[in-house]
């Protein structure tokens, strides 16, 4: 399965750099999901995650080979960082806005925090995926109550696409959440009439049947 992932990769996003936004409040596990995408696609670089602490900067997650250049910014969540975050929006081409499904008293924090990035005039045309994370505890919510909970009024217009997944385990998830980005770039490339995407909507679709 991953050697074809690769050789479609490779055909996909020929020459292209796509670079995605990691949100989401802190220890929704956003630096798991990017240490977890490295380790699965990055020839093992990604760290356990019971050697991820808070981020306090920014974290880099590179994916590459020699046609293609996909680069992950995870931010800090905390609220004191979450000022940060808007710095990186002028460049980004899409979102990924990951929530701890377990965590129910956070889900108001996460909204807000949300509906403040979606306002935000540089990620107008931005596709959105929410990743409903930590679905291995007993505790979280399935997507469609997250939808619920959140219930987004500025989405709208927006390609956006829920997956639920976990960060510690989610191979599939991953691939699938990986894979709604590029299918939603498709449509960020239609809007900004960028060469980015050319054919990832196919490309993803022979994935997930893989
Ligand atoms: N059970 C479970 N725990 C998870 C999962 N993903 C992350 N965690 C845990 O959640 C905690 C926070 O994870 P991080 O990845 O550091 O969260 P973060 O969103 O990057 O947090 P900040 O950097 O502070 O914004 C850690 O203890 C992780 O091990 C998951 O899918 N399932
Ligand atoms: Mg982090």
């Amino acid at each position: 399965m991953f050697s074809l992932f690769y050789g479609l990769w490779k055909h996909v996003f020929a020459k292209t750099e796509f670079r995605v936004i990691i949100l989401g409040v802190h220890k929704a596990g956003k630096t798991t999901f990017l240490e977890k995408l490295k380790s699965i696609y990055s020839k093992g670089e990604g760290l356990p995650h019971d050697r991820i602490v808070p981020t306090v900067g920014l974290n880099i997650g590179r994916i590459e080979d020699t046609n293609v250049k996909l680069v992950f910014w995870d931010l800090g969540g905390q609220l004191g960082l979450r000022t940060i975050w808007e710095k990186y929006y002028d460049e980004a081409h899409a979102i990924v806005y990951v929530i701890d499904s377990a965590s129910t008293s956070t889900f108001e924090d996460a909204k807000s925090a949300l509906e403040k990035v979606l306002r935000h005039e540089d990620l107008q045309e931005a596709p959105l995926l929410i990743f409903a994370n930590k679905q291995d505890l007993a505790a979280a919510v399935t997507e469609e109550e997250l939808d619920r909970h959140l219930h987004l009024k500025e989405l709208d217009e927006r390609p956006y696409m829920f997956v639920a997944g976990s960060a510690y385990d989610g191979k599939e998830s991953n691939l699938d959440a990986l894979g709604s980005v590029a299918v939603h770039t498709s449509s960020e490339c239609r809007n900004r009439g960028s060469s980015i995407c050319g054919m990832n909507k196919d490309f993803i679709f022979r994935i997930i049947q893989t």
